[in-house]
């Protein structure tokens, strides 16, 4: 007891894992904080009576992925690409190997399953001591290695489960059989908040049906979700070439489209395993789903973007470098998306005035806004110092960029420009759209603040990309703004071809009432208030997001 609590003394976050007592005499001592590397094996210690004396207040749950899928010796793969997929993440990932793969960028040479005994221990071991918070699957060869999974998940419970199913290697070696289907349909994807199947995949699951257009994948995501999972995800970078790569995400109510841009590249070994891994480690840190799945997309292609004149090993399956954000040349580089007007579904406005009232830095308010939902973000700093106001702005630029979120500047082109922004928002009484577009350039985004038909006119007229209309309700965020009402909204829509955002006093009261009035190039509220004069900015978002989007759908049927 003595010589424990020296121990203790020395090693301020040293704490005893009473779940795993190895036997007498035997212990573990576990470092947390985000250094799990340092783990200590406390063996020469005989007393068995000592227990946990760490005070909740020093415990740090760091977001913890577990990986459990095959090897892949050339590490553009499986638990290779988990783990530096999570590392580059910023999120700490375990291992449970169920297979070891000969592999390189020609094929697959060997695999060697692991005895479901043994996959078994592994899962134990690690789901028995360690704080998990997502599980995600890759390569499971058996029905039997399925049925181990299934029977530790249900004993050692965790936040979510990310399926990838998968069957075939890039190569088109076949990693899973069809026997596994069964399992797979009537345990694994019951249990699986996301299963992220590509075409080939999604048809087996589906029977062996052909899916060859972006309506074949919705009907494909809808009768895999009668499976179970809470949200499936198809991925199209099979279709028949476009310039686009689209993916269907379907979480039960509506269907997203999600896009982005084709990469030309043999480096694309190990994709699937690495969005998959992604999206563990975005929900692990707290994110929703949706955004995690735009994140992980987001991660995917810039890695894909990055790594596309790569050059390693003499096969046409290329891996790629999943660390390449960690560059600090690639941590800023340009967004490679086009502007999507479905972005607008959910804009969030930032207000320096709010954020200083709840204590909150723009860019944790920014965070916590993409992680309940916001599609976009506009920088609306009318009182904060140009230096700490630009100082802001590269920070929160790096934290939409990671979510794959556009980031806005209210205002100030010249902002915009020193942190390369994608865009800004002018109003009337601004720099003219048409001189920010002259600075800018064609590729980044420009919305204008229109209240009439005259000013929704100009603004395709001045090359905008959006508009912003409002006030639809009477707002206390901008003194004097004369409110337009949902028939000024409707005028506006009418008057242009532009996709339109409504803005002031919108909230979870009247959002709705927004969204209904149903015309097709009404993309989504902007909110002020709503978010960042709350206290919990990730949990309204979130409910607005569900608002908007329910609403926005149910209309568009009716229209
Ligand atoms: C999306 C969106 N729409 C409208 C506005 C208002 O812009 P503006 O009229 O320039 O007023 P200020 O925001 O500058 O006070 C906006 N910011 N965003
Ligand atoms: C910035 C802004 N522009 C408006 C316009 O009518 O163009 S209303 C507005 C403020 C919106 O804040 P809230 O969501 O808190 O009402
Ligand atoms: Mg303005």
């Amino acid at each position: 007891m003595e010589m424990s609590a020296v121990l203790y003394q020395e090693l301020n976050f040293v704490c005893i894992n009473p779940r795993q007592q190895q036997g007498p005499g035997q212990m573990q001592a576990l470092v947390l904080g985000f250094q799990p590397s340092r783990v200590l094996n406390l063996k020469a210690m005989h007393d068995t009576n000592v227990s946990a004396v760490i005070s909740e207040s020093s415990k740090q749950r760091v977001p913890h992925v577990l990986s459990v899928a095959g090897s892949d010796s050339g590490a553009g793969a499986g638990i290779q690409a988990d783990l530096k997929t999570c590392a580059a993440r910023g999120v700490y990932c375990s291992t449970v190997v169920t297979a070891v793969t000969a592999q390189n960028t020609v094929g697959v040479q060997g695999v060697n399953i692991v005895p479901e005994r043994f996959v078994s221990e592994q899962l134990k071991s690690v789901l028995s001591d360690m704080h998990v918070t997502v599980v995600k699957t890759g390569m499971l060869p058996t029905v039997g290695i399925v049925e181990v999974l299934y029977d530790s998940l249900k004993q050692f419970p965790v936040q979510a489960l990310v399926v990838d199913p998968v069957m075939v290697s890039t190569s088109g070696d076949v990693l899973a059989g069809p026997s596994i289907l069964d399992i797979f349909r009537e345990q694994l994807l019951p249990m699986a908040d996301i299963v992220t199947p590509n075409l080939k995949e999604a048809s087996a699951l589906l029977g062996g049906i052909k899916l060859q257009t972006v309506s074949d994948m919705r009907s494909a995501a809808k009768s895999i979700h009668e499976m179970g999972p809470r949200n499936v995800l198809v991925k199209g970078g099979d279709l028949p070439a476009a310039s686009d790569a689209v993916d269907i995400f379907f979480d039960g109510l509506e269907f997203f489209e999600l896009r982005s841009l084709r990469i030309q590249t043999q480096n694309s070994h190990g994709t699937g395993c690495t969005l998959a891994s992604c999206i563990a480690a975005e929900l692990a840190k707290g994110s929703q789903m949706l955004p995690a799945v735009r994140a992980a997309k987001h991660y995917v292609e810039t890695a894909l973007d990055y790594s596309k004149d790569i050059h390693i090993g003499n096969g046409l399956q290329g891996p790629f470098d999943h660390l390449c954000k960690l560059k600090t040349n690639v941590q800023n580089s340009s967004r490679l998306q086009r502007f999507d007007p479905d972005d607008l579904l959910l804009y969030a406005v930032t207000d320096s005035k709010m954020n200083s009232k709840w204590g909150r830095s723009i860019t944790d308010a920014v965070k916590a806004a993409i992680e309940g939902g916001a599609t976009i973000v506009q920088l609306r700093e009318k009182d904060t110092e140009t230096s700490n106001f630009l100082e802001e702005a590269r920070k929160c630029l790096e934290v939409c960029r990671s979510h794959g979120v556009p980031m806005l500047i209210n205002d100030r082109v010249d902002i915009a420009l020193a942190c390369d922004a994608d865009g800004v928002h002018v109003g009337q009484s601004d720099m003219p759209a048409h001189v920010a577009r002259s600075l800018l350039g064609p590729k980044k985004i420009i919305g204008v603040s229109c209240k009439t038909r005259e000013h929704a006119h100009q603004a395709w007229v001045d090359g905008a990309d959006y508009i912003g209309s409002g006030g639809v309700y009477s707002t206390n965020t901008k003194a004097n703004n004369s409110t337009i009402g949902l028939d000024g909204l409707k005028t506006v829509c009418l008057a242009s071809k532009l996709p339109v955002v409504a803005i002031g006093g919108i909230g979870l009261s009247n959002a709705g009432s927004v969204a209904e009035i149903g015309l097709e190039n009404l993309k989504g509220v902007a909110v002020v208030s709503a978010l960042f004069d709350r206290e919990c900015i990730r949990s309204e978002a979130r409910k607005l997001h569900t608002l908007v989007s329910q609403t926005m759908k149910t209309s568009a049927v009716t229209c």
